[in-house]
């Protein structure tokens, strides 16, 4: 039975005003009430909000517009076209390998779904230590809940499939807590590929949620259309000035299109949106922009099972344990979860090549994968990375692993062993370049006890990019104020997870709904009530 391509058919039906700018012939100026630089999960729901209070909102995406017919689950296509430097991006020494989305509907299009509220701590940490008002758990509590039932956010009710439940066996085992994870999915087939864009469309991304409701209500989006510059004069942004890409969707065709609004929101998301900040010259006289990027350092331990894992089928995240992510020892806090297993992601988790790779990968059925997710920005001696421009004015992240990440990234690998050991794991390999297959607890104990921690050695990734706009109260430590407007300029604001002044401590899509919600709501009051 063919799926509905639900984005085509509704722009069809309700006339919706899209463009592809790398077919534009000339260049353009584009006029509106506001416009917003990038629809993942900030400047969707800030499009939503802005074009129901009447505004006509202008979007625009440097990726392509893929929708469902596109989905088909191949791997390698759709890594290609929906992830930013298609797949490639990593940290500026090439220690982390950075996954993040590029795409109409941004990040959220090709996330697992995981959809956690911020927690209470990470709240309570920005009011004191970043001036952060009106945040406070029960102040957040309305914006967690219309974005839950905007999204369709509920508990998976369905069993785990094998690679998490082997997280939930070995927790157990081990009595230590751990939780089912919920989940933005309405009718979820379980397929498990969701990190390909959803081919049935249950996933309630920006892409079948709020980017359309935006269009019905009157906005436009313009598409391969990359803000390359903003023009300030005078406090206040005049003008995006735009490169319309070709359909390889990296290749500038020569064409700009120019935006002009009274009001420009940045939904760049990380790294992005300092990149454009800098590219632009903006003002930044106490040197903010791009700081305090956070990233959830992941580091992963493989485990061979006796049995099937087929981790490469059912819902990728649905289990996880956050007993080492609050208590209060000396070092890092860290989620436990696992990724999906599909076998280009597997293999790029693994980290190995040529015949070491492929031998790995005959395995791939039986393998089971368990990632610590680490809470950086919360501590002194983790105090995220900083975005700079490479010679082609493309943003990179300098991000340093200081001793007490390596500690925390060490700590990881003796719990997460523990738990596929507890959990029946026939051997377990930390997955480092100098580790190999354990048989016992006390011998993995031994090899991870000599491992070197060290980069290009230890395996280390992140699909969590947050900061680098932070919002705060003290404009000599932030970019964007308590109503995220960014503090040298009268017009421009910042919705994303760009604005968090720290890491979340937990995946952070729901975090960046709600904040965006809120400021979103803030911005059209004020715009609407001029
Ligand atoms: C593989 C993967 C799995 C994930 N799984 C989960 C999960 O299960 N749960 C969870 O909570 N989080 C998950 N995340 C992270 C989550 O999806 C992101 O944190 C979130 O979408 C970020 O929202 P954002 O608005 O800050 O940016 P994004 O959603 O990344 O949106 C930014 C958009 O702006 C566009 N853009 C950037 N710069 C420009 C420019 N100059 N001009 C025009 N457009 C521009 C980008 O192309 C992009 O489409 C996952 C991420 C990845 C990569």
């Amino acid at each position: 039975m063919a799926i509905q391509d639900i984005f085509k058919t509704r722009a069809q039906s309700e006339n919706w005003d899209l463009h592809d700018a790398g077919l534009k012939q000339q260049n353009e100026t584009i006029e509106a009430d506001v416009i917003i630089v990038g629809t993942g999960a900030g400047g969707g729901v800030t499009a939503e909000v802005l074009s129901q209070a009447g505004l006509k909102v202008v979007m625009i995406e440097e990726g392509g517009l893929y929708t469902s017919d596109n989905f088909n689950m191949d791997e390698l296509e759709a890594t290609a076209n929906m992830y930013q430097e298609s797949g490639g991006r990593s940290t500026k020494d090439g220690a982390i390998s950075i996954f993040q989305g590029r795409t109409v509907g941004g990040t959220t299009v090709i996330n697992w779904t995981s959809s956690f509220r911020t927690p209470p701590q990470t709240l309570d940490f920005w009011q004191k230590e970043f001036g952060i008002e009106d945040a406070s758990q029960q102040q957040m509590a309305p914006y967690f809940e219309q974005m839950e039932q905007r999204l369709n956010v509920s508990k998976w009710a369905m069993p785990p499939n094998a690679n998490n439940d082997t997280l939930k066996q070995g927790c157990e085992k081990q009595g230590w807590s751990w939780g089912v994870i919920p989940r933005n999915v309405a009718g979820c087939w379980d397929l498990g590929y969701c990190g390909t864009g959803c081919p049935t469309n249950a996933k309630q991304s920006m892409l079948v949620t709020t980017v359309p409701e935006a269009l019905k209500n009157g906005a436009s989006l313009y598409y391969r259309c990359s803000a390359h510059k903003l023009h300030f004069s005078e406090h206040k942004v005049d003008a995006v000035e735009c490169r319309a890409l070709k359909a390889d969707g990296q290749t500038p065709t020569g064409i700009t299109l120019t935006f002009k609004a009274p009001t420009i929101v940045l939904s760049g998301g990380a790294i992005n949106n300092p990149g454009l900040l800098l590219r632009s010259q903006a003002p930044d006289p106490h040197g903010r922009i791009g700081k305090r990027t956070t990233i959830h350092p992941v580091n992963a331990s493989l485990a061979s099972m006796a049995h099937d894992v087929n981790g490469f089928y059912g819902a990728p995240q649905s289990i996880y344990s956050d007993h080492f992510q609050w208590q209060d020892r000396d070092g890092i806090g860290y989620k436990l979860e696992v990724p999906p297993l599909q076998p280009a992601l597997s293999s790029q988790i693994l980290g190995f090549h040529g015949l070491d790779l492929s031998e790995q990968m005959a395995d791939l059925p039986n393998m089971q994968v368990v990632i610590a997710l680490l809470r950086d920005g919360f501590h002194e001696g983790s105090q995220g990375g900083t975005v700079e421009l490479d010679d082609g004015g493309k943003p990179i992240l300098d991000y340093p692993i200081t001793d007490y990440l390596w500690q925390g990234l060490k700590h990881a690998h003796y719990t997460m062993a523990e738990a596929q050991f507890a959990a029946g794991a026939k051997q377990v390999m930390p997955l480092h370049h100098d580790a190999g297959y354990a048989k016992t607890m006390a011998e993995c104990r031994k090899m991870i006890d000599a491992l070197p921690m060290e980069k290009h050695r230890e395996r280390i990734m992140t699909a969590h990019l947050m900061g680098g706009c932070a919002m705060g109260g003290d404009e000599r430590q932030s970019v964007v104020d308590n109503n995220a407007k960014f503090y040298q300029a009268d017009n421009l604001y910042v919705i994303d997870g760009s604005v968090f002044p720290t890491s979340i401590g937990a995946n952070p899509q729901l975090s960046i709904y709600a904040m965006a919600l809120k400021q979103a709501k803030k911005l059209a009051q004020s715009l609407t009530s001029a």
